[in-house]
């Protein structure tokens, strides 16, 4: 048995998170990844990319069709983003938590929406949100 920053290796779960273009733009990224590092969670992968529209289309799927969807491709597509592969104990769930509410005014303080963004269009980090999303997301985005 491998013990890893205190979990068991082979019951941590992975999550796929994505550092949104106003997290570059913004010069965000050390401190939204020292607050994933603060949770003693573990980066496994890194990558920056720009997403094409049908990287998006794919990811975003459960939001075809909806008034917004115009304006979270182009705002997803309008520079690099981040893409992490991140490990540990619960972490799906931890790391929704701590990114926060998708509306930033909404999200608690000390999350990293509600600490770092303003608006639900421009939230900066993306977290999958259940195993079912972190398989079909990582077996997508990490190649
Ligand atoms: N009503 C809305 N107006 C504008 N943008 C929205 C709205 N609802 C969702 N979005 C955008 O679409 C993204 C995906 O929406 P979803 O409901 O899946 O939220 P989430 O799970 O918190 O976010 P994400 O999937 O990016 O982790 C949001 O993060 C936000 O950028």
């Amino acid at each position: 048995m491998i013990i890893y920053k205190g979990c068991i290796r082979v019951q941590c779960e992975k999550t796929l998170i994505i550092l949104k273009p106003d997290a570059i733009k913004r010069n965000l990224v050390g401190k939204i990844i020292g607050k994933i590092e603060e949770k003693n969670y573990t980066i496994e992968s890194m990558n920056m990319k720009t997403l094409s529209v049908e990287d998006l289309t794919y990811h975003y799927d459960e939001h075809k069709g909806k008034g917004f969807f115009p304006d979270l491709l182009d705002y997803m597509s309008s520079g690099p983003v981040v893409i992490m592969v991140v490990s540990g104990d619960n972490v799906i769930k931890g790391m929704r938590k701590l990114c926060g509410a998708t509306d930033p005014l909404e999200a608690d303080a000390g999350t990293i929406r509600g600490t770092y963004a303003s608006t639900k269009n421009e939230n900066l980090i993306h977290s999958s949100d259940s195993i079912e999303s972190s398989k079909r997301e990582v077996a997508y985005f990490i190649k």
